[in-house]
């Protein structure tokens, strides 16, 4: 079980009961997030994050931390967070006269994968749930722009106006990516035998799927800065989601094309996202290898049980469900999947957090049944994925939020950067194909910390 809290972690958690909350929303100008991200550094480094949705309507980006939320105990840790955040809001002063979500209080954040992983050193600031209320917050929906400040203690609401004049003036680039000195792909031999002793169990046991993953090192001549990387990733991945959350020295980032679940008002969505090949060289291969996904026996079957457990998981929040009978592909660049959107309409009292339990893994990131695969995954992988794969996401004071599922993604910590990938094991699973695919998977990150490729 781990329980990491840094002492400066815990004196921040202690905010939570330092008094009430002033928050205040303004509209403001339209500015570039990323710049402010990037202009960030010296005063917050460390407490920063930044979101963008996969088509680029709404962005977020945090900047200090007015306070850390963390869990004492793992296994309800979703439901603490969720009590601690409502009681914070319980007797918070609000200003905020816009309803547009995202704006206003907010939290962002997201859990461990796995509580009973041994924790790795590389993961120690991220603990099993890490969430932030910002001090400072820009918010964009569609081309509309909000500044939000959170406070303890009553505001000053001059400093917004302050801040919005100086967010005007910013500009910057960020820094070239430092020397990279080595590159360590872990134990190739010994996932690739994981693989056929999982596989093995798949042709054996009741077990249908398990997702395996591994991981790479690089390690760099100087500390990496996350805006060097989330620039690479929002020019490179434009169609995805990109996500970037900063603790002490380390950040986890990433582009991940995977809808966990959103919730505004009553509105859900979420993504049955598994299965996967690799993009064509030229338009004519590019569809061929895409009508073959669509038609593979082997992908629809992983994908498949992505789709009933979604179902099922989200099924007593709903009062409607809409998913498709077949899968679609989706295309990023480097690969295709197959994809089933699913649409819903949430019963009132359904709140996102317990969506997120419900959901979290589904068996695009864990397997079915999902507590032999994820024992399975915990003895055969020899890694903690730490947030890689897990739900990641934000969620305002008035219920709305968007989880995805933290995969295409890597760690920084100081010099250093650990990168993840997986794939969905089942039992006419090849290993030496599931290896090419970990290798495709990898490929996004590889590029965006400035490798060609492996
Ligand atoms: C596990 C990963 O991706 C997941 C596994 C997939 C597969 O095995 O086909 C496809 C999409 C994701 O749900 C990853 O990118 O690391
Ligand atoms: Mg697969």
């Amino acid at each position: 079980m781990k329980t990491i809290l840094s002492p400066n972690r815990r004196e921040q958690s202690a905010t939570n009961e330092r008094g009430k909350l002033f928050s205040y929303t303004i509209p403001m100008d339209p500015c570039d997030l990323f710049v402010f991200y990037q202009s960030q550094r010296t005063s917050s480094t460390g407490q920063r994050f930044y979101w963008k949705n996969s088509d680029g309507s709404f962005r977020i980006v945090g900047s200090g931390i007015a306070a850390t939320f963390t869990s004492k105990s793992p296994e309800r840790r979703f439901e603490h967070i969720q009590q601690q955040w409502d009681k914070l809001l319980q007797d918070a002063h609000i200003e905020n006269k816009y309803d547009i979500p995202g704006t206003g209080p907010l939290l962002f954040g997201g859990f461990s994968f796995d509580i009973d992983q041994i924790p790795a050193d590389e993961w120690s600031s991220f603990g099993d749930s890490l969430f932030y209320l910002p001090e400072i917050m820009i918010t964009c929906l569609d081309e509309q722009y909000f500044l939000t400040m959170n406070q303890f203690g009553a505001l000053d609401q001059r400093e917004g106006e302050f801040l919005k004049q100086w967010v005007k003036q910013m500009k910057g680039k960020p820094n070239p990516f430092p020397k990279l000195l080595t590159q360590k792909e872990y134990d190739v031999e010994g996932w690739l035998q994981s693989v056929e002793e999982v596989v093995d169990e798949l042709q054996n046991t009741d077990m249908q799927k398990v997702v395996l993953a591994r991981k790479l090192q690089l390690d760099f001549a100087e500390p990496l800065q996350s805006e060097t990387i989330i620039d690479q990733l929002l020019s490179e991945q434009p169609s995805s989601y990109v996500f970037s959350m900063e603790a002490e020295d380390s950040c986890f980032l990433g582009a991940s094309p995977e809808r966990l679940v959103e919730k505004v008002n009553q509105r859900v969505l979420s993504t049955c996202l598994a299965g996967s090949i690799a993009r064509g060289k030229s338009e004519q291969e590019d569809k061929k290898l895409g009508n073959d996904l669509l038609h593979d026996s082997k992908n629809l079957f992983e994908h498949g049980l992505v789709v009933s457990m979604i179902e099922d998981a989200l099924r007593p929040f709903c009062e409607e469900l809409l998913i498709p009978n077949q899968p679609n592909l989706m295309k990023k660049p480097y690969i295709q999947h197959l994809y089933t959107p699913v649409e819903g309409r949430a019963k009132k009292e359904s709140s996102i957090f317990a969506m997120v339990q419900s959901l979290h893994p589904t068996p695009a990131l864990g397997g079915v049944p999902t507590r032999p695969a994820m024992k399975m995954i915990r003895d055969k992988e020899n890694m903690d994925r730490g947030f890689y794969g897990s739900p990641i996401g934000w969620t305002d004071y008035r219920g709305n939020g968007e989880f995805i599922v933290g995969i295409r993604s890597g760690l920084t910590k100081g010099s250093s950067a650990f990168l993840y990938a997986g794939c969905g094991l089942v039992s006419d699973s090849i290993a030496d194909k599931e290896l090419i695919e970990t290798r495709i998977k990898f490929q996004p990150m590889l590029r965006a910390f400035g490798k060609e490729s492996l």
